[in-house]
């Protein structure tokens, strides 16, 4: 009707009827155009678009990290990492209330359901956080079963773990703190960031820069049965060196009189309660924990329980997380960090051990005896490797 009306008017009315339809047209064209980026799905030249899309993703990411939270964490939480934790989760919802509430349509459930639960307190997709100094570090021992321990930790979504050794407080201390953090991955609140350098534990400055760092931080050591864990050692050296003289000869001074070698490495680095001495002198006991070697292979959810109480973590890396892979002969994560398959760490973990000498044997357990007795007795705790 109105198009039959217009019809009927002079060329001029015509003209400014029709000028007004198409301002009308326009003003509608350019709504559905502001509407359309707001819902983040117009071209990446749009300026508009840049602005209101960078604003969208920025509130979809605190709305996501919220959300995530929430599953992960539950309702029931404890402890150091637990309140920290919360305390995140309070400070998204707030920011999330105020912008969203003038900014946003109502949550897109879906869009925060597509995000990984591995993103949950971890580095988002964004890149956020910051490089920290650690908090905690694996110290040892080498062949302890350190490799075992950081890989099983590193599900844990407040944790957050350099793969490679570092060796700073070893090899590279010259290099300096901001060298050091340079290496850390990026952290959010409340994570703690780790690294395993086995050979801290038996490194004399160790202790004192550790301290000089942070004499809060928290000390792991995986201990096991020095016996074998020279032999590790050993069958290490060997599949580097196959030349190398046997176990039997480098283990004693003089065979006749049975005079073992402690200098060693392979024999000095079990003598843990020395080693331990030094550490005491910088940290109290109850910032050092002891991580059965044994255990991690039997039981490895039960001492991950113990190393997240010790963190102050919510125990989520339970009996759910292994299973024991026959082939391989040692427990494997049915799912490792960043990845939705089974994982076994590597050929160079649980290597075959040669045959040594069963009296060598004997008399290497007569030997660290006296010492294991005595770590016993300091870490309180009896590792049964003297049975
Ligand atoms: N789940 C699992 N899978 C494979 N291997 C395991 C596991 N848990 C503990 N271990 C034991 O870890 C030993 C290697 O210790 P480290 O990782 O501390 O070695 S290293 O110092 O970093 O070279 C390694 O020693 P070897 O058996 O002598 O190779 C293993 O016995």
């Amino acid at each position: 009707m109105a198009f039959s009306r217009v019809s009927k008017l002079d060329p001029p009315s015509r003209f400014i009827i029709s000028r007004r339809a198409a301002v009308m047209l326009c003003s509608l064209l350019t709504s559905l155009f502001l509407l359309h980026c707001l819902t983040d799905r117009c071209g990446t030249s749009s300026p508009v678009k840049a602005s209101s899309s960078r604003h969208f993703e920025e509130l979809r990411s605190v709305r996501s990290k919220r959300l995530v939270y929430e599953w992960t964490t539950g309702s029931e939480l404890t402890g150091y990492g637990a309140s920290r934790r919360s305390s995140r989760v309070l400070t998204d919802e707030r920011a999330g209330q105020t912008l969203e509430s003038f900014m946003l349509p109502p949550p897109d459930l879906t869009v925060a359901r597509r995000v990984s639960p591995r993103f949950a307190g971890k580095l988002s997709p964004l890149g956020e956080g910051s490089k920290k100094l650690p908090q905690a570090l694996i110290i040892g021992v080498k062949k302890g079963g350190t490799r075992a321990l950081l890989e099983f930790l590193r599900v844990h979504p407040d944790i957050r773990a350099v793969g490679a050794e570092p060796h700073f407080f070893d090899r590279n201390y010259d290099n300096g703190l901001e060298w050091y953090r340079d290496l850390m991955p990026k952290t959010l609140e409340g994570q703690i960031t780790m690294e395993k350098t086995p050979s801290y534990f038996v490194t004399k400055e160790a202790p004192a820069r550790i301290s000089a760092m942070s004499r809060g931080t928290k000390l792991i050591v995986v201990v096991r049965d020095p016996v074998t864990r020279a032999i590790s050692d050993y069958t290490q050296t060997l599949s580097k060196k196959p030349d190398i003289p046997s176990f039997e000869s480098l283990t004693f001074k003089n065979r006749t009189t049975g005079l073992i070698d402690t200098s060693w490495s392979a024999i000095q680095i079990g003598i843990y309660a020395k080693h331990l001495d030094n550490w005491l002198q910088y940290f109290p006991m109850d910032q050092i924990l002891f991580v059965s070697g044994e255990r991690l292979i039997s039981d490895p959810a039960g001492e991950l329980g113990r190393v997240q109480d010790f963190l102050g973590l919510k125990r989520i890396i339970t009996d759910k997380h292994f299973y024991f892979n026959q082939t391989k002969g040692f427990p494997c994560l049915k799912k490792a960090e960043g990845s939705s398959k089974p994982h076994c760490l590597g050929k160079t973990k649980g290597r075959t051990h040669p045959n040594i000498d069963p009296e060598v044997v004997q008399r290497l357990r007569d030997f660290y005896r006296p010492f294991n007795m005595k770590f016993y007795q300091m870490t309180g705790r009896f590792f049964g490797w003297d049975d």
